[in-house]
């Protein structure tokens, strides 16, 4: 069973090896047992210190130590870029995609992209996993992003430079950008979500009149201690850079750091332990009272990237439309379901699906939700036994050839929205 250290962005000291963490200093003359200092930057050397994050790794071998990448070819569907003819404003929406014998990262399967992308650090990319094998001898690398991974089917381990993780449906990790990894399958296989963040690191939103408590806490966040694997031999490195992926071999397990102190570290977080907060008099509120994570971008209150859940919760809000309400918006959204029924739809959204409602597409409630909660008996009820998220961004999200042209796509998601009634004025 790993361990974990608990706090959102906490400067963290961790040792696998009693001895090996310098103390007092990062970079010792010689750091203990020949050991190699090295610094990860998450952010820029000069960024204020409250978003300032790094962290000194201490490792068996430099990274630095590898020669040339090559092109990989493997992962054919992981970030083969977006569409570029015009792209129509319609709603998507696409099933669950099937569970491939492939492992983790060769099974990623790239459905959206927000934003510019790793070149100019702005947007989110929405990537599909569905594996039957674990990732042996080989590990991954995106340099362009941080990594939120959303299991909706199977447990994962992630074994990360900084440590391992155990993560399961209804826990979300993240992996900072630039730290290696790779995945294992305790349940034999895994299907899931990641958000591949490629603007600033997620950070926990202000509270404003909320207060000092409350949503996502900071100490539920829970980082790995220091834990390493000692292996000489054949091992791939797969690297993510600009967007197409590249191969080097090591000879060594790149997963080889036996202390680490910083900031700039992966973590989980158990989703039940969100505080959902609500209405508790009238009208739905903006879903924005469920941000877990917001990646900000430089307009004030207009995230590069919002992670949003829609948890388990109490309806109690009197003479309102409890559903989420028709909207159109100038934010872009893209939906998935970890597992049970959305609230805004009754029919065809299934766990593992994906939805996109893009900047000013009209959505909302499908017919049958509408007439059924226009009717129903306000009493206190309970949402329960689900969980949908929200990956909510400023750019608009384009489409991958694969996810245009899969027959996980509905070719009918507008019917959701045929067949309302007409509103009846009153006779002149
Ligand atoms: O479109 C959606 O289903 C997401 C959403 C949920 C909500 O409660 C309010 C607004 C919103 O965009
Ligand atoms: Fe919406």
């Amino acid at each position: 069973m790993p361990l974990y250290m608990t706090g959102f962005g906490n400067h963290f000291a961790s040792e696998a090896v009693p001895g090996a963490l310098p103390i007092g200093r990062n970079s010792p003359q010689k750091p203990p047992y020949g050991l190699y200092a090295e610094q990860l930057s998450g952010t820029a050397f000069t960024a204020p210190r409250a978003e300032n994050r790094r962290s000194w790794l201490y490792r068996l071998r430099p990274s630095a130590a590898h020669p040339a990448f090559t092109r990989y070819e493997g992962a054919r569907l992981f970030a083969p870029g977006t569409v570029d003819a015009p792209f129509a404003p319609n709603r998507l929406r696409w099933g669950p995609l099937d569970i491939e014998p492939q492992d983790w990262l060769d099974s990623l399967t790239t459905m959206l992209v927000a934003g510019e992308g790793p070149a100019t650090q702005t947007g989110v990319a929405m990537h599909l996993y569905r594996a039957g094998k674990d990732m042996q001898n080989r590990a991954f690398v995106s340099g362009d992003g941080e990594l939120l991974i959303l299991p909706e089917q199977g447990a994962l381990t992630l074994l990360t430079e900084l440590g391992r993780i155990d993560v399961k449906p209804g826990e979300i990790a993240l992996i900072p950008r630039g730290v290696r990894f790779r995945v294992t399958l305790p349940d034999g296989a895994a299907r899931g979500y990641v958000a591949e963040n490629h603007g600033a690191p997620f950070r926990l939103p202000d509270l404003g009149p909320i207060g000092a408590n409350g949503l996502a806490n900071p100490r539920d966040f829970e980082t790995p201690v220091a834990w390493f694997e000692d292996v000489e031999g054949d091992y791939e490195l797969v690297h993510k850079f600009l967007g197409s992926l590249w191969t080097t071999e090591l000879g060594r397990s790149p997963l080889d750091v036996v202390a680490w102190h910083g900031n700039y570290a992966p973590w989980k977080y158990d989703l039940a332990r969100f505080n959902t907060i609500g209405s508790i008099s009238f009208d739905h509120p903006d879903p924005s009272i469920f941000t877990v994570l917001t990646s900000p971008s430089d307009m004030p209150g207009t995230a590069n990237v919002d992670f949003v859940i829609f948890p388990p919760r109490w309806m109690v809000a009197e003479d309102t439309f409890r559903p989420p309400w028709f909207h159109r918006n100038t934010m872009s959204e893209c939906m998935g379901l970890i597992t049970g029924q959305y609230d805004a739809k009754a029919e065809g959204f299934r766990p593992g699906a994906l939805s996109l409602h893009n900047q000013m597409s009209g959505h909302g409630p499908d017919v049958a939700t509408w007439t059924a909660a226009s009717n129903a008996a306000l009493q206190p009820h309970k949402i329960d036994g689900t969980m949908a998220f929200m990956i909510e961004s400023r750019w608009v999200f384009r489409p991958t050839d694969f996810a245009l042209q899969t027959s996980a796509l509905d070719d009918d998601y507008d019917q959701a929205w045929t067949g309302f009634p007409k509103a009846q004025l009153p006779e002149a």
